[in-house]
């Protein structure tokens, strides 16, 4: 029986959640700093670990059938590729920047000057999207300081706190693409590799609507009880078990991450006590 080849990145900012990501979904390998190759225990997976950006090449090859990647690397080395999930973390911008007392105030405003990037192409498909040139100096790592060192006069990087724009006197001037991690697959794919992944991607959906989601447990007078159902989304419809106290009810249901806060202020307004908010690990519609 065939392997699914998953391929994740050795070492950086994708590294941590992507293990943690794998091991939520079941499935279990060792800590891959020294190595290149691990075969998960109990899941018809290896997992490759590669750089970021040599993944779009493995993919196109077919030499690895699916990887946990930067959408922003999907755009700048295989816009040819297919993405299946998005994942939710490693989440960040693609942007341009100038020096703060710069007058430019869009890519536009950067026609015929010099623009600093270690992402080229998706530069380049910007400008000509607008129409418009600009000489690129293609640089790997610490893309800030360009324009302080009289290298350019903006530049493309990622942007996520935006810290490190900051630090080095520069202001975002116009996002590109916003980004965060995805599986993205190989189109070499064969049928029995193809099954694997189903199963894999229902994991990974199950996982991620669990992260995005709360169980909630709550007492409440059963006077109350109409008006705090009103309230609860649910899966279906809230459970309500009966208290050994009369008179009072114990109220379970689900609830998205996002309206949580509103909720419980709601819920706490129409006389809910005692709520207890629990993680989910996983959950299956
Ligand atoms: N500051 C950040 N905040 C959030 N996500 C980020 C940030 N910087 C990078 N990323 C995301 O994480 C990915 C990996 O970034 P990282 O700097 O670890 O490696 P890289 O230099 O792009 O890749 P390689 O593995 O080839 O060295 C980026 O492609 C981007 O999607
Ligand atoms: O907006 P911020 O939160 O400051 O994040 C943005 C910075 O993060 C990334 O660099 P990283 O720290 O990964 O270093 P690298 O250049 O060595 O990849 C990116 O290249 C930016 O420089
Ligand atoms: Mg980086």
């Amino acid at each position: 029986m065939s392997n699914l080849r998953i391929a994740i990145q050795k070492a950086g900012r994708l590294h941590e959640e992507s293990m943690e990501l794998l091991k939520d979904i079941g499935i279990s390998i060792d800590n891959g700093k020294d190595q290149l190759k691990a075969s998960a225990r109990d899941f018809p997976v290896e997992v490759f670990y590669l750089r970021n950006g040599d993944i779009p090449q493995y993919l196109r090859d077919g030499v690895v059938d699916a990887a946990i990647i930067g959408e922003n690397i999907i755009i700048e080395k295989g816009n040819d590729l297919p993405f299946v999930e998005r994942l939710g973390f490693s989440k960040c911008k693609v942007s341009i920047a100038v020096p703060k007392e710069s007058d430019a105030s869009s890519l536009k405003d950067l026609a015929g000057k010099e623009i600093a990037t270690s992402y080229p192409e998706t530069v380049k498909r910007f400008l000509e999207a607008q129409g418009i040139s600009a000489k690129l100096h293609i640089i790997n790592g610490s893309v800030e300081i360009a324009p302080n060192i009289g290298l350019a006069d903006g530049i493309c990087d990622i942007v996520s706190s935006g810290s490190t724009l900051f630090k080095n006197g520069l202001k975002e001037i116009e996002v590109l693409l916003k980004s965060e991690a995805v599986l993205a697959i190989s189109p070499k794919m064969d049928d029995e590799r193809k099954a694997i992944l189903a199963k894999i991607q229902f994991r990974i959906q199950s996982v991620l609507k669990g992260r995005n989601s709360k169980y909630i447990l709550l007492n409440a007078p059963n006077d109350k009880l109409d008006d705090i159902i009103k309230i609860l989304p649910g899966m279906r419809s809230p459970t309500v078990l009966p208290l050994a106290e009369k008179g009072w009810s114990s109220v379970h249901t689900v609830i998205s991450k996002n309206q949580f806060w509103e909720i419980i202020d709601e819920l706490k307004s129409k006389g809910a006590e005692g709520i207890l908010v629990c993680p989910i690990e996983k959950m299956v519609l």
